[in-house]
């Protein structure tokens, strides 16, 4: 199908034996984004500036005007980007844990070079980098000319914490970061190439297998979107998502703890994104029943209890089958 000038076609979306339901989608200022915001439900938000000032940062400007400080980048020898934990794969416990990709601090020159004469068959690159002050002075410009005033309302109107970081991120066309979530709230700002987005809420929990807490993989999805196995997972093909496409200027709104999986498109061009990470603010009274995300924090706090109190995490899964299993079952 043509691409029908939305920029890209289906052909680019990479196979997922699941159906999604369409991410809603809405002007900056319809009553509507603060609707779904204050129900901690994805929007994708059409007309805003608030990354507008990053629209010229192609590969030719960044080059130009991004100082000569180290980017952290990744490789990968496919097209998988799984984020871990560095301070967990050095536990003990985790000894046997291998890393699946490599982290290098590079020059952004060097990182233009590799993209442009990268060929089938070398690793693959993703740049994710914490913009700070040693990003040259046009970029630090740039940033401050980003519309605080959209995104800062919008932490004050949802009663956000404070923002913690924005991440540069620069993927090869059809780079994936597989399926995971944050305990952050997100205003996922995309600035060139188009990057489709899987969410799932948090109650969804039971069908996409997180790792355990304290694996290097703590919050990512143990199920390979690519080549799901449904004989240890067999609850993912229950999973209920929903899914866009976002192109340049448009800002999805990822709710904390909300899964989401981004792919780069296939065959399109490199993508520039710039994410705005904000703490979840206080959670007010607490209602009964606890909401998904909450449940998902009590068990993320039984397993640090458990770890804590029992110290071999083989120690773990007896312990929990023996509480449960012919008792609560
Ligand atoms: O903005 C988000 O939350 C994303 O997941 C964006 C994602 C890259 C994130 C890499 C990462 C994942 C977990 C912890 C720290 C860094 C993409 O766009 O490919
Ligand atoms: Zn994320």
């Amino acid at each position: 199908m043509a691409n029908d000038n939305k920029g890209w076609d289906p052909s680019q979306l990479r196979k997922c034996d699941l159906e999604f339901e369409e991410i809603p989608r809405f002007v900056y200022n319809d009553p509507r984004v603060d609707e779904f915001i204050s129900e901690n439900k994805p929007v994708v938000i059409l007309g805003s500036k608030l990354a507008k000032a990053a629209e010229k940062w192609t590969l030719d400007y960044l080059e130009k005007n991004m100082g000569n400080g180290d980017f952290t980048v990744f490789l990968s020898k496919n097209h998988k980007f799984k984020y871990y934990d560095d301070k967990k794969s050095m536990l003990k416990s985790n000894s046997d844990f291998i890393p699946p990709t490599k982290k290098l601090d590079m020059k952004l020159p060097e990182f233009i070079k590799r993209l442009r004469e990268w060929k089938k068959g070398d690793d693959r690159l993703y740049l994710q980098q914490g913009l700070n002050n040693t990003v040259g002075p046009a970029i630090v410009h740039d940033f401050l000319n980003f519309d605080w005033n959209f995104c800062t309302s919008k932490q004050s109107k949802h009663n956000w914490g404070p923002l913690t970081s924005n991440l540069l991120l620069i993927g090869m066309e059809g780079n994936v970061t597989p399926c995971h979530y944050d305990e952050q709230q997100n205003l996922f700002a995309q600035v060139h190439g188009y990057k489709r987005c899987i969410l799932f809420p948090p109650d969804q929990f039971d069908c996409l297998y997180p790792h355990p807490v304290h694996h290097p993989h703590d919050r990512q999805s143990m199920v390979d979107f690519d080549k799901p196995d449904y004989s240890r997972f067999p609850k993912f093909r229950e999973a209920r998502g929903c899914e866009t496409v976002i192109g340049p200027g448009e800002v999805l709104y990822i709710p904390m703890y909300w899964w989401h999986h981004i792919e780069s498109l296939m065959r399109g061009s490199y993508t520039v994104t710039v994410n705005f990470w904000y703490k979840g603010g206080p959670n007010g009274t607490v209602t009964y029943p606890l909401k998904g995300h909450q449940k998902v924090a009590v068990m993320r706090n039984v397993e640090k209890m458990l770890l804590d109190v029992l110290q071999d995490p083989k120690e773990i899964p007896p312990l929990l089958r023996a509480m449960v299993l012919g008792r609560y079952t």
